[in-house]
């Protein structure tokens, strides 16, 4: 997958499929999105190209903040796992915000993207203030020679899946309907810090710590059944994930001294190995309890012991989590 980002000048030589959208969280109604965009590749020797905002400076523009089910770097790995060829991660400033719909189609969708053929849901909306709609797409669509292609929306219990409604979950620590909607585990990835070294001597638990970023949505604080993906290179035949059962804490640790940052400490059972410095995903599977502040390291440690003994049931009575994948 090619990644174009960063900036406005580019051009796509190849003609493409296109899609617009924020894609947040790569969730099961974008899937069938980018399900169908694959067909059209096949079916009209095109290649699959998203355009998308870069979603970090987006809060700074609209002046509040903005949390996302997966960064800039979660939803390249996830879009290229689907198959995208092209994606644009354009920057996100006033002159795109007052752009009107028409000259964006043609200028970006049909000039700079090679659009063929455009694909989006029925309420897609695009443009200053979002006034662009799917009735303009079929109009453009015989101006300009591509094919508007809209697909109705992927629904789960009368209602359309969004990444509004997959972070309403999150935020109201339903993470197996989060998952449901996501079509997968809701995970935080990111490479292994420096924790306070208390984990393995003091507690007799050693944990691996991610610090997850701030525009990062998280669920609530609290101790969660986890799957950990390791990255592991293989000289020969390429790279492949190892996957471990795991217990993992989201919270700040009120139980130790001092202004922890919000971290993700994980417990990852049957590992013993060095993994600072290297990236893992941790996929959260069910919770167990919140954070808590316990008087001594030594209730901590006790009760991080039934927090494991916790994840062991639940692995037993999962056994397909922990298939390589
Ligand atoms: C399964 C699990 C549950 C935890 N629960 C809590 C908790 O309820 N309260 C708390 O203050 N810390 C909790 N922690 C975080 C520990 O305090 C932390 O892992 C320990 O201090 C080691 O930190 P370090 O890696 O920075 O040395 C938990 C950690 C794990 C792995
Ligand atoms: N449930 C769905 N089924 C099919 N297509 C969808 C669905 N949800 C979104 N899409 C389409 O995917 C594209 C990207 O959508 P986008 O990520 O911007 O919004 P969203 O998922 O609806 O989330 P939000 O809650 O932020 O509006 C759009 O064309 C949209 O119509």
């Amino acid at each position: 997958m090619q990644v174009i980002t960063g900036t406005r000048e580019f051009q796509i030589s190849e003609p493409t499929v296109v899609t617009i959208g924020k894609f947040d969280g790569r969730h099961k109604g974008h899937q069938k999105l980018l399900r169908k965009m694959q067909e059209l590749k096949e079916s009209m020797g095109l290649r699959i190209a998203v355009f998308t905002f870069d979603m970090a400076p987006m809060g700074v523009v609209t002046g509040h903040p903005v949390t996302v089910i997966t960064t800039n770097e979660e939803r390249r790995r996830k879009l290229e796992r689907m198959g995208v060829d092209y994606l644009v991660e354009y920057p996100f400033d006033r002159e795109i915000a007052h752009m009107d719909p028409e000259t964006f189609v043609k200028k970006i969708l049909v000039s700079q993207m090679h659009a063929k053929a455009i694909t989006v849901g029925p309420d897609c909306s695009f443009g200053y203030m979002g006034a662009g709609n799917v009735e303009l797409l079929r109009i453009l669509s015989d101006q300009c020679g591509f094919e508007a292609v809209i697909i109705e929306k992927e629904q789960d219990e009368h209602r359309d899946i969004s990444s509004t409604y997959v972070r309403e979950e999150l935020t109201l620590g339903n993470i197996e309907k989060a998952n449901e909607l996501l079509g997968e585990p809701y995970t935080i990835g990111g490479t292994v810090v420096h924790g306070n070294h208390l984990g393995g001597p003091v507690l007799g638990f050693p944990t691996v710590n991610l610090l997850p970023p701030p525009e990062k949505h998280l669920p609530p604080f609290g101790v969660y059944v986890t799957r950990i993906l390791i990255d592991e290179k293989e000289q020969t035949v390429g790279s492949h994930q190892r996957v471990f059962g795991g217990i993992s804490n989201i919270g700040r640790k009120p139980t130790i001294s001092g202004d922890n940052p919000v971290s993700v400490e994980t417990y990852i059972m049957g590992f013993d190995g060095d993994l600072y410095g290297k990236q893992i995903e941790v996929q959260f599977l069910n919770f167990e309890r919140p954070e808590m502040k316990f008087d001594s390291l030594e209730a901590l440690k006790e009760r991080i012991g039934k927090d494991r003994n916790y994840g062991e049931m639940y692995f037993r009575e999962h056994p397909e989590f922990l298939r390589e994948i």
